[in-house]
């Protein structure tokens, strides 16, 4: 097992938003996390990423127990967070945001890691001088994760990757989405598209007031099923009437 969350609690400063999260991903595999608005989603991504209170519970990182370490450490084992919005750098080139980005990695052979994350997304190296501010929401969030994976890391956490994309543009993000799972990363997806999500990975966690309430592969749950869950914490096929 690669990653391992083992009743995990956390929120921000007196804040609990997790509340025994149980969760395990092997390496490869492509997962999920739905649910309704402020159910925890985007805090369980940032916990395994160390940006938030530390309450309880263990997450196991190749066995490891990586809990409450912060980002810079996190980084260092392999695990890369893309967060929600354009966080790149608007007035600089694509060049330029690669360079800041390989800034991070110690004694990082810039050259050798923009060569890598250009063979990896053509699209970015046909821009490469043009600003990242001038580019396309979808081009834009392309960069977002170019620049993490351009650590080379194992694991990838994905924050709302289509928010505020067109249909054409989102379509472009999942597709880039598939073809580094293809490439053999581990994908932890968060996402409101839950159609896109659904196609695109292998299983489905749905996480409601902090907590998994369904763990399936994707083909197991119907859309029907999802808003159930979403809305009372139950597939409507699970209720027994009386
Ligand atoms: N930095 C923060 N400080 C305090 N509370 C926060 C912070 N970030 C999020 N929250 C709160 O934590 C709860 C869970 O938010 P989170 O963003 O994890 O939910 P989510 O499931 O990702 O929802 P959404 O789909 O709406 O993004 C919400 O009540 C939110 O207001």
């Amino acid at each position: 097992m690669e990653l391992e969350i083992d009743n995990l609690y956390a929120g921000y400063g007196h804040l609990d938003i997790l509340h025994g999260v149980d969760l395990k991903i092997r390496h490869g595999e492509f997962v999920t996390l739905l649910g309704p608005n402020g159910a925890g989603k985007s805090t369980l991504l940032k916990s395994l990423f160390g940006m938030t209170t530390h309450k309880g519970g263990a997450i196991r990182w190749k066995g490891k127990d990586i809990a409450g370490l912060k980002p810079q450490a996190m980084l260092g084992h392999g695990i890369a967070y893309v967060p929600q919005g354009r966080c790149n750098f608007q007035l600089m080139t694509i060049d330029e945001n690669l360079e800041m980005a390989a800034y991070t990695i110690k004694d990082g052979d810039l050259k050798g890691e923009r060569d890598y994350v250009y063979d990896l997304f053509p699209i970015l190296q046909k821009r490469r001088n043009e600003l990242a501010g001038n580019m396309s929401g979808g081009e834009q969030q392309l960069l977002e994760m170019a620049m993490a994976v351009l650590r080379r890391p194992e694991i990838l956490l994905v924050d709302e990757p289509s928010v505020g994309l067109s249909p054409q543009a989102i379509t472009l993000v999942f597709n880039e989405l598939k073809r580094l799972h293809k490439g053999g990363r581990t994908i932890l997806l968060v996402e409101q598209n839950t159609r896109k999500a659904m196609e695109a990975a292998e299983r489905a966690v749905v996480l409601r007031l902090g907590k998994v309430i369904w763990d399936s592969p994707c083909s197991e749950l119907s859309n029907a099923d999802l808003g159930e869950l979403f809305m009372t914490g139950r597939r409507a096929s699970d209720t027994v009437t009386a």
